[in-house]
């Protein structure tokens, strides 16, 4: 794989995301089945994922600053989102030496 996009995603303590695939890429690489490589920096997330448009039925993980998400191959299609932002579970040492306001970036890399 080799990225050309960088998505920046940054969520205040209320920012949400609603379920979606990723399907702006070329075609060749959705079906390629080409990875989404996502970086979690800040406040942990609520990350949602299933294979239907479905709250309901869709799992969760909780994302950790520092944490790497990769869905690639017959995941490549997920339905995806983010439901909370949980406050004050930044790195301290973090927030000190970057001055990061209160909430999380999302760094997504995807190859079109
Ligand atoms: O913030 C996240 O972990 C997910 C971001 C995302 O799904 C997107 O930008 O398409
Ligand atoms: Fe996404």
């Amino acid at each position: 794989m080799r990225p050309d996009i960088c998505i920046v995603n940054f969520y205040s303590t209320n920012g949400r995301l609603g379920l979606h695939q990723d399907r702006d890429e070329s075609r060749d690489s959705i079906d390629k089945g080409l990875p989404v490589v996502s970086f979690s920096i800040g406040d942990t997330a609520t990350f949602l994922y299933g294979d239907e448009r479905d709250a309901d039925q869709a799992k969760d993980v909780l994302l950790e600053s520092g944490d790497v998400l990769i869905f690639g191959g017959n995941s490549r299609k997920v339905y995806h989102g983010v439901t909370a932002i949980h406050a004050d579970t930044a790195p301290k040492s973090l927030l000190e030496e970057t001055n990061l306001r209160p909430g999380r970036l999302n760094l997504t890399f995807k190859q079109y």
